[in-house]
């Protein structure tokens, strides 16, 4: 593992790394906030998903989630959306597939099997290098993510029950079988096959019967892509359904963006922390 940058922040330390994944066959980067608290001994981990065309440095640098997390004692990791400068053709194409489109899955077809294995990289092998390398408890892991990172964040917790103890979303694609984004990714890295696509979508993982801790969802109603992309409804309806604890907010006025999580992620943070901490 190499330290790309390291900064001290609220008492604790920002860092910026980079490994050799030997699951994606190629260098991947992500970010780590460890808080004061870990200087007495291992803390919980709270992994954030970033959407579309982010980066590890995205939520770093934009939430300002590290004073809530150094109050509460929770250490922050921020992967990669993405393998990059892969050479595949037509990874750099366009902004919702490909490089900085990860979605958060293995995929299974050629070429992009080779190298987008993000599902095995951020809940096996960066979690691991995390566990070894940082005072992080690895029985205290929460999951949540914005977007893609928000599908990212419900699919990923809801195909590893058990391994992630909480999990929220910023205004996640929902329903990814039944938006542009989720189709046009699904079909680069799954397949045509739509049976194929329901075990890496939320709404039909609930209706499956699939579990997840309570959760908190924030969606914001200025949000551009609300009604085409995201489907919070039909996610909502499948968890009222099937019995699953759901609190979902809406808020007038927020859009998709950065300032939206920021004014809400302290409130992610308590939520992740009141069974990280428990
Ligand atoms: N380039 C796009 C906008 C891309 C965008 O809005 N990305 C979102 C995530 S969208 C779903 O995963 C994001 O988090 N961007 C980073 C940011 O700093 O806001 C366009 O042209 O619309």
């Amino acid at each position: 593992m190499q330290t790309l940058s390291e900064h001290g922040c609220f008492g604790g330390t920002q860092g910026f790394y980079k490994h050799d994944s030997a699951v994606i066959g190629a260098p991947m980067k992500f970010g780590v906030y460890v808080p004061p608290q870990a200087k007495n001994g291992p803390v919980p981990v709270l992994y954030y998903l970033a959407g579309l065309t982010c980066t590890e440095e995205t939520f770093a640098i934009k939430a300002g989630a590290q004073r809530v997390a150094a109050e509460l004692g929770l250490m922050l990791v921020t992967p990669d959306t993405s393998p990059r400068d892969t050479g595949i053709e037509g990874a750099d194409a366009a902004w919702d597939f490909g490089h900085g489109a990860g979605f958060y899955l293995d995929a299974t077809q050629s070429p992009w099997s080779a190298r987008f294995r993000m599902e095995s990289w951020v809940t096996r092998e960066l979690r691991e290098l995390v566990a070894a390398h940082f005072p992080a408890r690895d029985d205290r892991v929460g999951l949540f993510g914005h977007s893609m990172g928000g599908h990212g964040a419900l699919t990923l917790a809801l195909r590893h029950p058990g391994r992630y103890q909480s999990v929220s979303a910023f205004a996640p694609i929902a329903a990814p079988s039944r938006c542009p984004w989720g189709e046009k990714a699904f079909t680069g890295y799954l397949g045509s096959n739509r049976a194929d696509w329901a075990a890496h979508d939320a709404t039909e993982l609930i209706a499956a019967g699939g579990r997840l801790p309570p959760l908190l969802i924030d969606q914001g109603l200025a949000d551009k892509f609300l009604a085409e992309q995201l489907h919070p409804h039909l996610f909502e309806v499948a968890c009222a359904q099937a019995g699953q604890p759901l609190t979902l907010r809406r808020h007038e006025g927020y859009d998709h963006g950065y300032y939206f999580i920021a004014t809400f992620v302290e409130d992610h943070l308590r939520h992740h922390a009141a069974t990280l901490l428990a």
